[in-house]
């Protein structure tokens, strides 16, 4: 290191003795100066006026860094340039430098940004050395740790500005520090409202020794975590939060406070109560749902187990509900549906159960029963109660259920025995005529199964061809010539020989089998008819039976013309039997239907008729031809009064429309002769033929000719 010149002016006019002692105690205090300025963590540096290097620390040249020998008899200017290689901005630099030594201010401040991102904070000052001459001081501070947290920190905060979460700090006796933009709009008041204010302005009263325990823990440095709770916005509106709460430290690490993050969860606790109670609820009606039910019942039956008691399980069912939503719409049934909730559920105590567990399916759960009789009582008033006339908008509706009924523990000891038995006494129901409640017995588990499996056999019946019809001859009485055949579906089951139509009919409607069962049938009666008509001197009409089910569909007219065309027989010459059920509906689409087959010379009866319920002013609406007098009627002539009155109001009836009347199931002379008496002109009955195969109706046709 050079010296600076001053230490010349001391000479021998200066005692030996105390040139000595001032120049040890210069030395000392050189050395300790140059050990302090070589161990400072800046880089200094000093020049002359004009840029001659007087003194640099190791640090100045390591900073660059610039190899030691470079430094000798170099101007400041020629090490800046040199080392400007490694700055961002070398040119601006180079020129501050120069305009430091050309206007020579008293300090300066500039910041130096190298390549590899350290950041020097470079101060010059002016000092004048030895009296006269100008010197200046170089200092170059690495500030880029403090500027990158100086960065973090500005970050940090203008992350917590724009949170849209709440951030509240607050010291250790609860007293907010801290409230950013967040917290004002989630809890309304402003940073200036409560700052200094203690947190409990925020806490509903019950939640605040939940906020005390939380606290205790982050005092004592555990973990709190994440909570979800209460807080009051300002008016004391309750909010629903999740808190975050982490424990405050300075520098030393002492917990001097918390801060808390604050959500609005107000919207996820609203979605989850949603879902929750769509889990758990029908939407439409608002009952119960099926998962709920069975939560229930499991919970009964063990209350029924533990204090041995009775409880009643009602499987109820709407009579052909289905008919309403598909000729009214699913609007209308919707409404409908609403309506016998409501009905259900201001029938039972409120202790009980109803649930909704199917289109228009529902379950009762009776909690407590002492005997079956009760719920048998329970079973009349749902009857009586859904059967009352419905209005909805301009419709006048009616309808019916059937209830099935298990009883645990008498009937099952389990939810699903339960179920299960109530839902097959509930079918037991439906087969013995609907709008009736029907208790479980043994021998419904036996006729479920059996039903089953003639659901299962019947679906392979028609690719086995086992489903045929036979062939029953229909009368003119005044004159006994046959004016038409009905065809009658049999099935020939596999092992059990044939099978009547009345106990696989039912089945194959509930399941759908009817649709292709019964197109089956029309083909085939077509295309025989139109043979009979070609080669047997045949004129008559031929009668096909059509279930509800199937004239329900859409494209009902479309099936039935596309078979006349297909077998080419004359539409004028095909008779289709409706029950009372179809017309009873009275609705458009049916008369639109009936319309359709009308245009086309296609002839309709009413089977069984007399048997419904239905209002005779129907009769005037519809496209019929003819009335089928249910053969029930039939059957009582000609002793019984009632028969007889009822078949007489009939026929009268049918002349003054205009229609022809059949009596079906005509089996005695007597019958035939008190039928022809009162003017009915047709009839059909085992008296003229049973139903027959083809051939041999063919060979009793002959017989008759
Ligand atoms: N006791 C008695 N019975 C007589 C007499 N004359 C005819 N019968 C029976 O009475 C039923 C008359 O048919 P339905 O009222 O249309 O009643 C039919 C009809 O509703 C239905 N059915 C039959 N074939 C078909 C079909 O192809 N499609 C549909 N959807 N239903 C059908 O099944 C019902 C029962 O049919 P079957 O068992 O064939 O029973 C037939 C017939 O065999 C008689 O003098 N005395």
């Amino acid at each position: 290191m050079r010296l600076p010149a001053f230490f010349a002016v001391f000479n021998s006019k200066e005692t030996r003795k105390a040139l000595e002692e001032k120049t040890a105690e210069f030395s000392r205090s050189l050395s300790l100066c140059k050990a302090t300025v070589e161990l400072t963590a800046e880089g200094l540096l000093v020049t002359d006026r004009v840029g001659r290097v007087l003194y640099h620390n190791q640090f100045y040249l390591e900073m660059w860094p610039i190899p030691e020998e470079f430094m000798d008899n170099m101007s400041h200017q020629a090490i800046v340039q040199y080392g400007s290689s490694q700055l961002k901005e070398p040119q601006r630099f180079l020129h501050a430098t120069e305009e430091i030594y050309h206007a020579w201010p008293p300090e300066s401040l500039d910041l130096l940004q190298f390549n590899d991102c350290r950041i020097f904070e470079r101060y010059t000052k002016a000092k004048v050395l030895e009296g006269q001459n100008m010197v200046r001081v170089w200092s170059l501070r690495n500030i880029t740790e403090r500027r990158e947290a100086d960065a973090y920190k500005a970050q940090l905060a203008a992350i917590v500005e724009s949170s849209n979460d709440a951030i509240i700090v607050q010291d250790l006796n609860g007293i907010i520090t801290s409230w950013n933009a967040g917290a004002e709009g989630l809890f309304g008041y402003r940073a200036s409202e409560v700052i200094g204010s203690s947190v409990e302005i925020l806490i509903p009263p019950d939640l605040r020794e939940e906020e005390g325990d939380i606290m205790c823990l982050i005092k004592s440095g555990r973990r709190a975590d994440h909570f979800e709770t209460v807080r009051w916005g300002k008016g004391r509106k309750p909010i629903d939060v999740s808190v975050t709460i982490s424990a405050m430290k300075d520098r030393a690490g002492n917990i001097i406070g918390a801060s808390k993050i604050v959500r609005d969860i107000t919207q996820r606790k609203e979605s989850q109560e949603r879902i929750e109670y769509l889990a758990h609820y029908d939407s439409l009606t608002g009952l119960p749902n099926r998962t709920l039910l069975s939560d229930r019942l499991r919970i009964a039956i063990e209350n029924a187990r533990r204090y041995s008691i009775r409880l009643a399980l009602l499987f109820v069912d709407i009579d052909r509900f289905k008919l309403v939503n598909d000729s009214l719409g699913h609007e209308i049934g919707d409404k409908l549906l609403k309506a016998v909730a409501q009905r259900m559920q201001s029938t039972v105590r409120q202790a009980d159960t109803v649930s909704r567990v199917g289109g228009d399916e529902f379950v009762v759960l009776l909690s407590r029963i002492e005997t079956a009789t009760d719920a048998a009582r329970s079973a009349e008033k749902l009857i009586t109660s859904i059967s009352q006339p419905y209005q909805i908008e301009e419709h006048e509706l009616l309808l019916t259920a059937s209830i099935g009924i298990s009883i645990y523990p008498d009937n099952g000891k389990d939810a699903s025995s339960l179920t299960r038995n109530a839902d097959a006494a509930m079918y037991s129901a439906k087969g013995q005529g609907r709008n009736r409640y029907q208790f479980y017995s043994e021998d419904l588990t036996y006729a479920a199964a059996e039903r089953l499996r003639l659901e299962h056999d019947l679906r392979g019946a028609l690719s086995r061809d086992e489903i045929f019809p036979l062939y029953q001859p229909q009368i003119e009485l005044a004159t006994g010539r046959v004016i038409g055949v009905e065809a009658l579906m049999r099935w020939n089951r596999a092992g059990q020989g044939l099978i009547s139509p009345a106990s696989f009919i039912p089945v194959a409607e509930d399941s759908g089998l009817i649709l292709a069962l019964g197109e089956y049938i029309l083909r085939k009666a077509c295309l025989q008819a139109r043979q009979w008509h070609e080669h047997q001197g045949f004129q008559g009409t031929i009668a096909v039976n059509v279930s509800a089910v199937q004239f329900r569909q859409n494209d009902f007219t479309d099936v039935v013309l596309r078979v006349l065309s297909e077998t080419g027989f004359p539409p004028e010459c095909l008779e289709l039997e409706v029950t009372e059920s179809v017309v009873m509906q009275g609705l458009e689409s049916v008369v639109q239907k009936m319309g359709i087959l009308e245009s086309h010379g296609i002839k309709l009866a009413i089977d069984d008729f007399g048997t419904g319920y239905s209002s005779l002013s129907y009769l005037r609406q519809f496209a019929i031809d003819r009335l089928k007098i249910d053969q029930s009627f039939v059957r009582d002539l000609p002793g019984d009064a009632d028969a007889q009155a009822i078949i007489r109001a009939i026929v009268a009836m049918g002349r003054s429309l205009g229609l022809r009347v059949m009596a079906e199931g005509v089996e005695t002379e007597a019958q035939a002769r008190f039928l022809q008496d009162i003017e009915c002109t047709e009839s059909q009955g085992y008296l003229y033929a049973r139903p027959m195969k083809s051939n041999d109706f063919e060979a009793w046709l002959k017989t008759r000719n």
